[in-house]
């Protein structure tokens, strides 16, 4: 690991990632990739979540695509210095901020979305300037194959690596020296990679989950409401870090949301869900005793049937459930949608409150004051109003959580500032030096008069006319120059 991360290291001194050219090069063979070998990477996908190849695309492919050609068409403008604002001291000077790349970025991903979760923030990587080693999740061992095996055939194989293997490797990987780690996955492995992290003072952006809560006002058209949440809880068989966790809304509710979820499921997947080539299974038979686990005592409203041998679940809904029951203590990826009953909005905006932050909080009502009201009075990773999962496609907004669903967020121009450093340069001249005298000591109280007048505006009346001489002199010197350029 160590040679790995010297090699990549010393490829990045040598400048080689960072001209504006080399990296939409990079990005376009990252592009050539995606559509040539397609359909290999749509057949790892589906091996290791039992995904169809159209979900495989609309869910993965589909947005590192995007994500690429925003890059393409916008990176000339992000890379170039952005002049600032001066004041009266550096006004002859110069002052910009110069995006510039951070060096040897880990990006270690989740298996969940084994390809758009390791490829998204590698583009932005790449679009940043940097140097990269992703390590994808040993669960997703098909895609974590496809990975290792595709990237260095299209790829700078001396800027960007892909190491495979599991806590063992990922152990040694983060004993290394980096300049920025993203993570994606639990909590409590969040906490190792931060505490890694810390012993080089490593930044890191820290995507984690958490329970996402879905409030339903009353009044909401419910046969819409639930047609948007079911589409986005059992999507991936409720392995999705945005899902919707659980429901609150007034008890009287629940037996049409039930009805609803339950015309909904039959709409999405037919009779036969397990013949639905749109349903996914879950991940493995850890996970799979897991989430079966969570539907002990519980009164199921509507599905519960579950295949150990296929690691099957059905879309399941469980009404009035007892917030102090496992099911609610603990993030549920999995296509479980507990009901809790509240009286109403305040109490839902306190029992939101009362837990860790979400990474996503869905709100389903017409009442735009409410929506305001939900939005002020709580905290969440991010929002959407009236639907669920939306806000991640929408890479104009940053993507990431807040308190324990993570740190740091990536995305679209979001990922090239997470990657970047945005330094600020000030270049002044040798000449000038009088105007300099100010700061340099002795000090005086006439000194402090002027740095005043030039930092603070503030002016001493009695030097009003030397003051006004001052500035003539500036108004000149500035005329000058510019005749001069
Ligand atoms: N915020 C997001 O974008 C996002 C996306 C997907 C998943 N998630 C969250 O991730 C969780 C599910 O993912 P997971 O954690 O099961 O994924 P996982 O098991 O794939 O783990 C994620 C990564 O951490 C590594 N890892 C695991 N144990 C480790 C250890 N002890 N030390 C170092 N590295 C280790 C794995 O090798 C893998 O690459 C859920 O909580 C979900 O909400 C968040
Ligand atoms: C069109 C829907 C795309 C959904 C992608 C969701 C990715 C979530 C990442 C976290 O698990």
């Amino acid at each position: 690991m160590e040679s790995l991360v010297q090699q990549l290291r010393q490829t990045f001194r040598s400048g080689r990632s960072r001209p504006l050219r080399f990296r939409l090069q990079q990005l376009q063979a990252l592009r050539r990739m995606v559509q040539e070998r397609e359909k290999d990477i749509l057949s790892a996908i589906a091996a290791d979540l039992c995904k169809s190849e159209f979900n495989a695309y609309s869910q993965e492919v589909i947005t590192v695509l995007g994500e690429i050609d925003l890059m393409l068409g916008n990176l000339h403008e992000w890379v170039t210095a952005k002049p600032v604002k001066k004041n009266l001291l550096t006004m002859m000077d110069e002052a910009y901020i110069q995006p510039e790349p951070l060096g040897v970025i880990l990006i270690i991903g989740a298996w969940n979305y084994p390809f758009v979760l390791t490829m998204q923030p590698l583009v932005g990587a790449i679009a940043a300037g940097n140097a990269v080693i992703i390590k994808p999740s040993e669960l997703s061992e098909n895609t974590a194959k496809i990975l290792a095996k595709l990237l260095p055939q299209y790829l700078d194989q001396d800027l960007y690596a892909v190491v495979n293997g599991g806590v063992e490797e990922t152990t040694k990987l983060l004993e290394q020296r980096f300049d920025h780690i993203l993570y994606t996955g639990n909590t409590a492995v969040g906490k190792i990679v931060m505490e890694a992290a810390a012993k080089y003072l490593t930044p890191v952006t820290l995507e984690l989950g958490g329970k996402s809560p879905c409030y339903i006002d009353e009044d909401c058209d419910l046969g819409v409401v639930c047609r948007r949440i079911t589409w986005g809880k059992y999507m991936n068989c409720g392995q999705t870090c945005i899902a919707p966790d659980y429901i609150l809304c007034e008890a009287s509710l629940q037996s049409q949301i039930v009805q609803k979820i339950k015309e909904t499921v039959k709409e999405f997947y037919g009779e036969n869900i397990k013949e639905s080539p749109d349903y996914e299974r879950i991940i493995n038979l850890r996970h799979f005793k897991r989430i079966q686990s969570l539907l002990e005592g519980q009164k199921i409203a509507f599905g519960g049937e579950t295949d150990e041998a296929t690691r099957y679940i059905a879309p399941t809904v469980l009404t009035d459930v007892d917030p102090e029951t496992r099911v609610m203590q603990e993030e549920i990826f999995g296509p479980v949608l507990p009901i809790v009953p509240v009286k109403n909005a305040d109490e839902a905006i306190n029992f939101i409150n009362k837990r860790e932050k979400p990474l996503a909080l869905y709100i389903f009502s017409h009442n735009n004051k409410l929506i305001k009201r939900m939005i002020d009075e709580t905290s969440s990773g991010g929002v959407t109003v009236n639907d669920v999962i939306m806000h991640f496609t929408l890479n104009s907004l940053p993507f990431g959580g807040v308190g324990s669903s993570g740190m740091g967020a990536y995305h679209g121009k979001h990922s090239f500032d997470t990657f970047s450093h945005q330094r600020p340069c000030l270049l002044k001249s040798l000449k000038r030096e009088g105007a300099n005298k100010l700061r340099y000591p002795p000090n005086s109280q006439s000194k402090v008069d002027w740095a005043k007048f030039f930092v603070l505006k503030q002016f001493n009346k009695g030097k009003l006319g030397l003051l006004l001489l001052t500035f003539l002199g500036v108004v000149a010197a500035v005329i000058i120059k510019a005749l001069l350029e």
